[in-house]
């Protein structure tokens, strides 16, 4: 009996994947957890035979001095420990690299032909795939070579001969997702811990805390370590990735085709798993990944703040916040980049049709027909999804209506009153409350919707009262947060001729300097009007202003917050991610009195990135 393998777990193998724990813990949702197990099961059933068989055979052999003693099937258990906490490790480098993937974008439907008007996506998928299992195929062949040769290639080819299938199988069914996902979610999270179990091995092969026999070894060496130990890693962290981008890709296809899969299980059953990977790729639904594509593209370049959040809810929640996302994002800026006021009230009309088609009374389908048809035929192409997307099917109309109202009300900014001067329909402090419910509170309302919509039972919040208070605090949110927006863009939309600050407001600036400056500065006592910001948005009251304006914001802020610990489990973290990154704009603002400490990018205040990531880890550890 020794200590010597336990200690290389002690020193090598706990260390790392302690750490990893602490960092993934807060990341983690119950489907990761369902993966890890899952992935910890197959490697230990799959890798016991073969081990055991290598030890019996003397390919592999454990002085009896460097291991505890107990061993099952002849394999040591520190054995066993190294095969849970390796699958472990690599999991967890994998897990935490592909958080912020969006999985269904990268699903791609294959076509034998092109498809008239779509982009030529897949079409080189059936020569990727069989270079793929011909490579594999032949690694197959020259291993059953090497293992019926025996002598000194018997062990490299125990290792292929074990690997080989398994990846073959992997790769016949993930091949899109293992060729088109980011490096980060498939090279990176083999490379790191294989050379780093490089290192941990050559170490215990040169203290001899395992041995390999030299008559089964080619004799290659590998910086020092054997080109077998080498291969060995590598492939068992090729097969756990491949594993775990299998089951993403599995999971992406339930996710995304809602007509295929009505309800996804919080565990989906290995059944489940394999049935999705074998839908074939030319039955995917072409317009819902084109469509989650646009809406993903729009939420990464025109939102950093709710692109951060967004990788932190799971599943269809997900889907269904980015479509949103997309279709507001749509219809504000239909609106705001109409080239006259006409053609914004037009959008307007439109939208207000496409809201009266989704909840006219008829059959699904025809619905689905009769919106088709008027989507073409009313919107700009690169729209048109977005608004097909919406699930207007279990989303409430009347949140829709309002923040189409709030919409409508920018409008005014470009109309002239009686007396032909400038619109500033933000009068009093009550109209900023009525212009930030209808543009925001609707937000966060339909955002709680699709909350309650996915997860319906799994909350304190499931009594409709309850739902209710969750639904007045989630706007009272949205208002603090169109606050924050206000208080950020004053200069930017000061150039598109829009105030936003109460006029009443700047009254008040306007008396509290004549009282300060009397007989001093003429000119600033003089009407501190919204024409006066247009004209001079650096203006110190402005800032002053700001700062009121900030602090509308965290009182509502305040006052809100609570309401999110109330939300199922599954949305709470996400969400207070999703309002404290916004907030966090507020708070540079604020602290800084808007002069440094933050980033400016296209004259709005921005959250440095190194920041916004501390925030989003803090909002999510809180729980
Ligand atoms: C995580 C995720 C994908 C969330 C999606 C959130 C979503 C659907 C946002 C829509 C944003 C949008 C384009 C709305 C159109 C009207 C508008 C411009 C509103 C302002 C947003 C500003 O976003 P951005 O800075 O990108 O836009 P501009 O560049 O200025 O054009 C708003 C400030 C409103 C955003 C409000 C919310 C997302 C509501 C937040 C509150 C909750 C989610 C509820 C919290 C829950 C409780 C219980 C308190």
């Amino acid at each position: 009996m020794g200590y010597d393998y336990a200690l290389v777990h002690l020193k090598y193998t706990l260390p790392p994947a302690l750490a990893l724990t602490l960092l993934f813990r807060p990341l983690a949702t119950k489907l990761d957890v369902y993966k890890i197990l899952f992935l910890i099961t197959i490697s230990v059933v799959s890798t016991t035979p073969w081990d055991s068989y290598l030890i019996r055979t003397r390919i592999w052999t454990y002085p009896p001095d460097a291991i505890l003693g107990p061993t099952f099937f002849d394999v040591p258990i520190e054995e066993y420990f190294f095969f849970v906490i390796q699958t472990y490790i690599t999991s967890l480098v994998y897990l935490i690299s592909s958080k912020p993937t969006f999985h269904p974008i990268y699903l791609q439907v294959e076509r034998s032909r092109p498809s008239h008007g779509r982009p030529e996506r897949g079409q080189n998928w059936r020569y990727i795939k069989l270079a793929g299992q011909l490579i594999l195929a032949l690694a197959l062949r020259y291993s059953i070579k090497l293992v019926r040769d025996g002598g000194h290639g018997t062990y490299m080819g125990m290792i292929l001969l074990w690997a080989v299938p398994f990846l073959l199988l992997l790769w016949s069914l993930s091949y899109q997702f293992i060729v088109g996902l980011p490096n980060s979610n498939t090279i990176i999270p083999v490379l790191i811990p294989t050379l780093y179990l490089w290192f941990v091995d050559t170490l215990a092969l040169q203290r001899g805390t395992w041995a390999i026999e030299s008559g089964t070894k080619l004799g290659y060496q590998l910086w020092g370590l054997d080109i077998e130990e080498a291969a060995f890693f590598f492939l068992t962290n090729t097969l756990v990735v491949w594993g775990l981008i299998a089951f993403d890709n599995a999971i992406a296809v339930i996710n995304t085709f809602f007509e295929l899969y009505r309800h996804v299980p919080t565990w989906p059953s290995p059944i489940m798993l394999v049935r999705a990977l074998l839908v074939p790729a030319a039955a995917y639904d072409e317009d819902q990944i084109l469509g989650l594509i646009q809406a993903a593209l729009r939420l990464q370049s025109k939102s950093r703040s709710f692109f951060l959040a967004s990788g932190t809810f799971p599943g269809r929640l997900r889907i269904d916040l980015t479509i949103l996302y997309s279709f507001c994002r749509v219809a504000d800026d239909l609106v705001d980049t109409a080239k006259t006021p006409e053609e914004a009230r037009e959008s307007i009309r439109k939208l207000n049709d496409f809201v009266d088609l989704s909840y006219q009374r008829m059959t699904r389908p025809a619905k689905i027909a009769a919106l088709q048809e008027f989507i073409e035929a009313s919107f700009p192409f690169n729209a048109q999804l977005a608004l097909l997307q919406l699930p207007t099917h279990y989303l409430p109309q009347a949140p829709l209506r309002d923040l189409i109202k709030g919409l409508e009300s920018d409008i005014k900014f470009s109309e002239t009153t009686k007396s032909g001067t400038a619109n500033f329909p933000i009068a009093t402090e009550a109209d900023l409350d009525t212009y930030a419910l209808r543009v925001a509170g609707t937000v966060a309302e339909l955002c709680l919707v699709l909350v309650f919509h996915h997860y319906p039972s799994s909350s304190s919040a499931a009594s409709a009262a309850a739902k209710e208070c969750i639904l007045k605090a989630g706007r009272t949110m949205g208002l603090a947060l169109q606050c924050v927006n206000i208080s950020r863009d004053i200069a930017v939309d000061a150039g598109l001729k829009r105030v936003y600050l109460p006029s009443e407001w700047l009254a008040d600036e306007e008396d509290a300097v004549e009282v300060e400056d009397k007989g001093i500065d003429k000119d600033k006592s003089k009407g501190f009007t919204p024409d006066a910001v247009i004209r001079d948005p650096a203006d110190a009251r402005v800032e002053k202003l700001r700062q009121r304006m900030l602090a509308k914001a965290f009182q509502a802020y305040e006052e809100a917050k609570g309401a999110i610990e109330e939300l199922p489990v599954e949305a709470r973290a996400p969400m207070r991610v999703a309002v404290e990154s916004y907030m966090e704009i507020g708070r540079v603002l604020r602290k800084d009195g808007g002069k440094k400490g933050y980033k400016v990018k296209a004259g709005r205040a921005t959250v440095p990135r190194g920041r916004r990531f501390w925030v989003a880890w803090r909002a999510l550890s809180r729980g």
